[in-house]
């Protein structure tokens, strides 16, 4: 049986919930309680949670219950991410969380309509499934990940995309980090408005 979601956001697919600290991007380093919604039809070959794809397989969950545990906790951040959290209706959960000034980040591809009320926007567009044009205006961190040379070139036709204040960064592709992160590094020294982003949390072998 397909799940039945309400159009509301007061259930949501949940594949998993955990607190630890933000590993990549702008906010690197904060402790963070992170939501991973299922569900995701973008299709990154090297994506690295493919378990998300199928929301069939995560329990529809109450966004209640869900920020009900996102307060016990002494970080006052959450992350929702997935799976592409866009596929859903985050109005109700982001309200929710903000009315318990627990800050609310979001990790997106762009590739839904953006929804929820946002503290922070970390759009990661993707060559399978453009992002929509209505929300690169809104992203306050840009972060690409490189795969190959050739990811360089796109990731400044996005970069023209975004507002003047948004954060540019580039990250590896985790399974060719040793071959593309001197890449980066080069690239960030001749292009200082980009940084470069690593995946912290894996070198730190945390979730
Ligand atoms: C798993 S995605 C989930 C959120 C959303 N679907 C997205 O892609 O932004 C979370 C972040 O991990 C990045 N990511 C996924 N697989 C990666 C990999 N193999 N190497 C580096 N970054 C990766 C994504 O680009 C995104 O910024
Ligand atoms: N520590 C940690 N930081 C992250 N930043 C983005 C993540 C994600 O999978 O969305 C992630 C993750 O899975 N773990
Ligand atoms: S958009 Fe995000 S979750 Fe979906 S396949 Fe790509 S990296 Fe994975
Ligand atoms: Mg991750």
């Amino acid at each position: 049986m397909a799940h039945q979601i309400p159009s509301d956001g007061t259930l949501l697919p949940l594949m998993e919930e955990f607190y630890t600290i933000q590993g990549e991007g702008f906010n690197t380093g904060k402790a963070a309680y992170f939501i991973r919604l299922g569900g995701c039809d973008v299709g990154c070959h090297w994506c690295d949670v493919k378990e998300s794809w199928d929301a069939e397989l995560h329990p529809l969950t109450s966004a209640d219950d869900i920020v009900a545990k996102a307060e016990t906790f002494p970080g006052k951040a959450v992350v929702i991410t997935g799976g592409e959290p866009l596929i859903y209706n985050l109005d109700y959960l982001t309200a929710k969380l903000q009315q318990k000034k627990i800050l609310t980040f979001i990790e997106t591809s762009g590739a839904y309509p953006l929804s929820g009320s946002w503290d922070w926007i970390c759009l990661s567009p993707k060559k399978f499934k453009a992002p929509r044009p209505d929300i690169t205006p809104y992203a306050n961190e840009l972060k690409v990940i490189i795969f190959n040379k050739s990811d360089f070139k796109w990731a400044e036709q996005y970069a023209q995309t975004v507002s003047d204040n948004c954060k540019l960064y580039l990250q590896p592709e985790w399974s060719k980090s040793k071959e593309i992160t001197p890449l980066i590094i080069d690239y960030v020294m001749a292009n200082p408005k980009w940084e470069i982003s690593l995946q912290t949390h894996k070198y730190l072998n945390i979730p």
